[in-house]
């Protein structure tokens, strides 16, 4: 896809957002029908487009413009059009997306065709939904994520996951990419996260900011069990049966914008407020899977150790990311697809005994 098709795709769903937004002030619990007669809309459509991205940020970039309704035909969308019926979902995140390789009887659905979707702007996010088999257990995977430097707001960039829950799905799984602050880490090292610091939501920006649909979950979700400790503690044990534990880890995650970089004095902050990874995702994904009640494990591929003193030449780059993810493919594949079994095996084998 060309930039400049790319550009217009965005420009389009910026456009309509700000439609949406102002049919969802009326009636937040209607799906989205775009009323040109009202009054603001009609002012709104008088604009050019980047006067209507500014009118987007002064209403506020907080409303959730995706209702339940819209979700429900989101999902139904993709139910209409494939047999498989996924309890697992998974994101892969940069230069992880080959892991879809693996997967069985796959059915893709590439965003720019499922409606309402964002696009994939990132190199190593391939841009698509895809519904198959891992290990003969049907699951839904996300080649490709939404950043929030992208220029999607946190709700856009994780409503896949509420689709994912409409779809069915109980457990996800997500993947990310991230530079190694503790001096222990290296750069191929996996760390299983235990938990995150959420410097964007303490900058006041969240995905769940705006109306608070009951349906999706509460108003005041509690996230001091974001991480489920059972399925850590199983993928320990897997890592430890595939003979990949001296390499597996497990810490805290820390979530800043981007799309820069940190600089050294950032990331020795960072470090005293005792982070072993930083990245530019998943906490969005994270914070509105335990909204809407779902069990998450999530992991980092240490693609880089962070360069921490100013004397070192060294720089960190998107290329040597996805170059990692590469050298770390076979073993992902394998770690997940383990995990995938293991909580078919146990979670959704016993919630089926006791529904
Ligand atoms: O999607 P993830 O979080 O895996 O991607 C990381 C963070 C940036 O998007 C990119 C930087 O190389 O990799
Ligand atoms: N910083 C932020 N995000 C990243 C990094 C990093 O060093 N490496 C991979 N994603």
């Amino acid at each position: 896809m060309s930039l400049q098709k790319l550009n217009n795709d965005f420009n389009v769903h910026r456009s309509i957002d700000c439609l949406n937004l102002n049919i969802l002030k009326e009636n937040t619990n209607s799906p989205p029908v775009i009323n040109k007669n009202n009054r603001f809309t009609k002012n709104l459509l008088k604009r050019r487009s980047s006067n209507l991205i500014a009118d987007l940020a002064s209403i506020g970039n907080h409303e959730n413009f995706y209702t339940y309704e819209l979700i429900q035909q989101i999902a139904q969308y993709l139910l209409d059009r494939t047999n498989i019926r996924p309890k697992i979902g998974i994101i892969c995140g940069s230069g992880l997306g080959n892991l879809a390789d693996v997967i069985t009887d796959s059915v893709s659905f590439p965003y720019h065709e499922i409606p309402h979707f964002p696009v994939s702007t990132v190199a190593g996010h391939v841009g698509r939904l895809v519904f198959g088999y891992l290990d003969g257990v049907p699951i839904m995977c996300m080649q490709g994520r939404f950043h929030y430097y992208e220029g999607y707001p946190l709700w856009k960039c994780s409503m896949p996951v509420r689709v994912m829950k409409l779809v069915g799905v109980s457990h996800l799984i997500v993947t990310n990419a991230a530079g190694g602050l503790n001096p222990k880490y290296r750069a191929g090292d996996i760390m299983i996260m235990k938990d995150h610091i959420n410097f964007l939501g303490f900058a006041g920006n969240n995905p769940l900011q705006g109306v608070n649909d009951e349906r999706f979950g509460p108003r005041f979700p509690a996230m001091n069990r974001a991480y489920n400790a059972s399925l850590r503690k199983a993928a320990h044990k897997i890592a430890k049966e595939m003979g990949i534990d001296k390499f597996v880890r497990e810490g805290v995650y820390a979530v800043l914008g981007g799309p820069n970089f940190e600089t050294i004095a950032e990331l020795r902050m960072l470090r005293v407020c005792g982070v072993d990874a930083v990245g530019m995702s998943t906490v969005h994904e994270v914070l509105t899977a335990q909204h809407c009640d779902m069990k998450v494990f999530a992991f980092s591929l240490i693609t880089n150790k962070c360069v921490m003193d100013y004397e070192s030449m060294a720089e960190a780059n998107h290329e040597e990311n996805i170059d990692t993810g590469l050298m770390r493919e076979g073993v992902i594949k394998k770690l997940v697809t383990k995990v995938v079994g293991h909580i078919s095996n146990h979670d959704l084998a016993m919630s089926s005994k006791n529904p």
